[in-house]
């Protein structure tokens, strides 16, 4: 890994224009170097704050990116707890993503073989690498501290082989989803989570200070060679002793 940073906000307010302004100068970086940028969605608020902040930001082309989601909940794109359906709503249609440049489950198969399909479906967008490099996942932390799909005590924790699994019996509705791997997320080369709120505080504390009690799973995202960056605000970092970053108005990170 390149080095943890934790930066604070005042509030989702002043984070959301940063995070847009980092993935954009990710995705131009990326562009430049390999032609294409891929970026790993996540649900919760990250949905709501891409979507407000990237359609705001002035000549964004994303014509050459494309897009997976780091888990997707086996429901059909038109369940109001799909996360495809919600960013097809909010965020695609207010940006120029191809259509072929989106990575979405098939929600009419069964668990396992939508796990297979969507394997297939990233296999062929990174046939070059045996586990895919996203150049930027964006990730949120749940109050047990799982993320992606991936939650405390599970044995999915463990996989070593698949880059997506199927879950059955995911503690938090709805039961069935998808999800990338550990050894996908710490691959990537930029690692983004994004955690706001009073709530997380504890967790939060937990995750990057450690303490008592097992890893939990926001803890074993540390990519092998890329960025890990924690986007959270004061009332999420209140807890904290480390060094929080603090950054004036306007800054970009
Ligand atoms: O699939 C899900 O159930 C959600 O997507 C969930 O994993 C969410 O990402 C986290 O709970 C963080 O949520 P917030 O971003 O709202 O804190």
């Amino acid at each position: 890994m390149s080095g943890r940073r934790v930066v604070s906000f005042p509030s989702s307010v002043e984070l959301g224009p940063v995070l847009a302004h980092l993935v954009a100068c990710r995705a131009a970086k990326a562009i430049s170097s390999h032609g294409r940028f891929s970026l790993g969605l996540s649900g919760g608020s990250l949905v709501s704050m891409l979507s407000k902040e990237l359609p705001a930001l002035p000549q964004l082309d994303c014509s050459k990116w494309v897009v997976g989601f780091c888990d997707e909940r086996l429901v059909s794109f038109d369940d109001p707890e799909s996360t495809y359906g919600l960013y097809k709503n909010q965020l695609f249609s207010k940006v120029n993503i191809p259509d072929s440049g989106v990575l979405a489950i098939n929600p009419s198969l069964p668990v396992e073989e939508c796990a297979e399909d969507y394997t297939r479906k990233l296999k062929e967008t990174f046939p070059q690498e045996d586990i895919p490099m996203f150049d930027m996942l964006l990730l949120g932390m749940g109050p047990d501290g799982h993320t992606c799909s991936l939650f405390p005590g599970h044995p999915l924790l463990e996989e070593t082989e698949k880059i997506v699994a199927p879950i059955s019996d995911s503690p938090k509705p709805p039961p069935q989803r998808v999800t990338m791997t550990l050894p996908v997320v710490n691959s990537a080369r930029c690692v983004v989570f994004v955690s706001t709120g009073g709530s997380k505080a504890t967790v939060l504390k937990q995750v990057l200070e450690g303490g008592e009690g097992p890893v939990l799973p926001a803890a074993l995202v540390v990519p092998t060679h890329g960025e890990l960056l924690w986007l959270i605000d004061d009332p999420a970092a209140a807890s904290l002793t480390l060094q929080v970053e603090r950054p004036g108005p306007g800054a970009k990170l």
